[in-house]
C-alpha cells in the first residue's frame, strides 16, 4: 500500500502525506501570542482550559508555561506521543488522548483555546455550545474564515446557531493568513471568541424547545412572521407579538435578532396552545 493511501486509512495524517485530518499546525510566533493573550484576559483562577486538537502544542505549550491548568485533548496517538515528550512532567498539563467529540466534557466551568481541525468545527460547536448542560463558558478558537462568517453573521437565520448565540456571545477578532500554518490549508482562518452570557437570552431549560420554534420559524427564513408563525399563534396573539417586537407583521422572519427571538419564545410559552408548539428536533 502507498504511503498516502495508508496515511488516509489510519488517519494519521504525518507530515508530508495526504492531511486529511486536519493537521494544520500553527507556526506562526506572533498569531500563536495573539491567541494566547486573548485567553489570559479570560483564564480564570485554576479553572481548566481544553486544547482541543492540540496537535505538538503550539497552544499547549505556552499556556502550560503560563502554569494554567490544561487539558490537552488529541486524538493522533504520534502527535500525543511528541507533546508528551515535548511537555515532560508538567504538573499543570493532562494528555488526554481521544476523539474529542467523544470525551467527557469538565463538569467544573471551563474555557477552551484550540485550533481546532476544520473538519469538526460544527459538532464541536455544537457539544460545547448546544448542549444546555455543557459547563463551557468561554472559548477562542481558530477557525475557518467562512465560518467565523458565518457564526457571526447578523441576522441569523440557522436555527442551530441561532441556538448557540441565544446562550453565547460570538466575536471574531482577526484573520490569520493560511502562511501561518504548516502544511498550509486551502483557506484562510480566524480567531473566534465565545462567551457565555450572563443571562442566557432563552433559559435552559427551554432550549430544546426553542430549537423547536427556530426551525420552525426559520423554514424559510424571507417569510413574512405573520405566514412563518401564523400556525403557532392565534391571529390575535400575533397582534400581541408584533407589537411586543416593535416591528411590523410583514418583516421577514429570518431578520429577528437574539433579542427578538426571545420576545417570540417567550411570548409562545405565555401565550400560545402547547398544541401548537413546534415539536422537539431530534439532536443527530
Ligand atoms: C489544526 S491541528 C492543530 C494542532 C495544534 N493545536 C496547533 O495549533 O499547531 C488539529 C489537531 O487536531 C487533531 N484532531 C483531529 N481530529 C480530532 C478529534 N476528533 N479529536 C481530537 N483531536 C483531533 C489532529 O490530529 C491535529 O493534531
Amino acid at each position: 500500500m502507498s504511503k498516502q493511501k495508508r496515511t488516509f486509512r489510519d488517519g494519521r495524517g504525518a507530515e508530508g502525506t495526504t492531511n486529511f485530518s486536519g493537521q494544520h499546525l500553527l507556526v506562526d510566533g506572533a498569531a500563536i501570542g495573539r491567541i494566547v493573550a486573548l485567553a489570559q484576559s479570560r483564564a480564570e483562577g485554576d479553572r481548566p482550559i481544553l486544547d482541543i486538537g492540540a496537535g505538538k502544542g503550539a497552544l499547549t505549550v505556552p499556556m502550560a508555561e503560563r502554569g494554567w491548568r490544561v487539558l490537552a485533548v488529541e486524538n493522533d496517538p504520534a502527535m500525543a506521543e511528541k507533546l508528551r515528550a515535548k511537555l515532560g512532567d508538567k504538573p499543570n498539563v493532562r494528555i488526554v488522548e481521544r476523539n474529542a467529540l467523544d470525551m467527557r466534557l469538565p463538569r467544573e466551568p471551563f474555557g477552551v483555546v484550540a485550533n481546532i481541525p476544520f473538519a469538526i468545527t460544527t459538532r464541536l460547536f455544537d457539544l460545547l455550545l448546544g448542549t444546555p448542560a455543557s459547563s463551557f463558558e468561554w472559548g477562542v478558537f481558530v477557525v475557518e474564515r467562512g465560518a467565523a462568517y458565518r457564526f457571526t453573521a447578523d441576522p441569523v437565520t440557522d436555527p442551530r446557531l441561532l441556538g448557540w448565540r441565544m446562550r453565547y456571545d460570538l466575536k471574531m477578532t482577526h484573520t490569520i493568513s493560511r502562511d501561518s500554518f504548516a502544511p498550509r490549508p486551502r483557506v484562510d482562518a480566524a480567531v473566534l471568541c465565545a462567551t457565555r452570557r450572563k443571562r442566557p437570552l432563552v433559559p435552559d431549560g427551554g432550549a430544546e424547545r426553542f430549537l423547536a420554534l427556530a426551525a420552525h420559524g426559520l423554514r424559510e427564513p424571507r417569510l413574512p412572521l405573520f405566514e412563518a408563525l401564523g400556525d403557532v399563534f392565534t391571529a390575535p396573539q400575533l397582534k400581541v407579538l408584533c407589537r411586543a417586537l416593535g416591528g411590523d407583521r410583514n418583516a421577514a422572519i429570518g431578520t429577528l435578532d437574539e433579542k427578538r427571538w426571545a420576545i417570540v419564545y417567550e411570548t409562545m410559552c405565555r401565550y400560545a396552545d402547547r398544541s401548537r408548539w413546534p415539536r422537539r428536533v431530534r439532536r443527530k
